[in-house]
């Protein structure tokens, strides 16, 4: 991954680009942390991942994901496009490359909400990024919001339980822990953390 590092990254040396990764199990509130931090900040930019996923109703291409088959998706990942990318619960996933570096070139602060994966890929290519992890209030506070929202099936809400497991026990992995017990408050601070030098 040369040409993400800072080694070789495109950024000019006098200008300090700021890369905020989000990351944290399934159903934590990351999308909705972002889209309430968003809808009172429309100017902070999100990468619009690639995914293999299907849409859930009311997620529409180029705003929630890039939907791309499994075909597409291997030309992004052969033709190098993706800054990062993992498979997780049985689908895809992926950050655009150049639309990331284009914005930190720019010098504007960048958010990635992706997975633990992800979020160790960046970490190693981008030595100043800054990983925030989004922890429930409660294991069963986490269960009951990835079931109440009602777009898995229940074998697919388990492997994204499993997933949620490892995901936690990597948080030490992280600069910052944030708590979603308030969207409005997590969103006031990772804004905050987002603009910090
Ligand atoms: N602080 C909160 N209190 C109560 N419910 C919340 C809170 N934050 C998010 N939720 C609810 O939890 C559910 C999961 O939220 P969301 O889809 O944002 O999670 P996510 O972390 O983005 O999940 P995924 O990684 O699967 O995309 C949604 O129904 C959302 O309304
Ligand atoms: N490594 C990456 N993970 C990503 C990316 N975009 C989203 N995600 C993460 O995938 C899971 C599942 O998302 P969902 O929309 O199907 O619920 C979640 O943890 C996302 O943060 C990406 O580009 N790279």
């Amino acid at each position: 991954m040369a040409a993400t590092s800072r080694g070789t990254s495109p950024v000019p040396p006098d200008v300090r680009p700021r890369l905020t990764v989000l990351s944290g199990p399934s159903g934590v509130g990351k999308s909705t942390v972002v889209a309430h931090m968003r809808s009172v900040h429309p100017e902070v930019w999100l990468s619009v991942s690639a995914t293999t996923r299907k849409p859930r109703p009311g997620e529409r291409n180029g705003v929630h994901y890039f939907f791309v088959d499994d075909e597409e998706f291997d030309k992004l990942i052969a033709n190098g496009e993706l800054l990062e990318w993992a498979e997780f619960a049985g689908n895809r996933y992926g950050t655009p490359r150049r639309a990331v570096l284009d914005r930190l070139e720019a010098g504007e602060p960048v958010l990635l909400e992706i997975d633990l994966q992800g979020a160790r890929l960046v970490r190693q290519s981008m030595d100043d990024a800054r990983l925030v992890f989004l922890a429930p209030p409660s294991w069963e506070e986490l269960v009951r919001r990835l079931t109440g929202r009602g777009t898995e099936a229940p074998e697919v809400i388990e492997r994204r339980l499993d997933a949620a497991k490892v995901e936690l026990a990597a948080e030490a992995e992280f600069d910052t822990t944030l708590v979603n017990t308030s969207v409005e408050d997590v969103a006031r601070e990772l804004l905050a953390l987002m603009l910090q030098a």
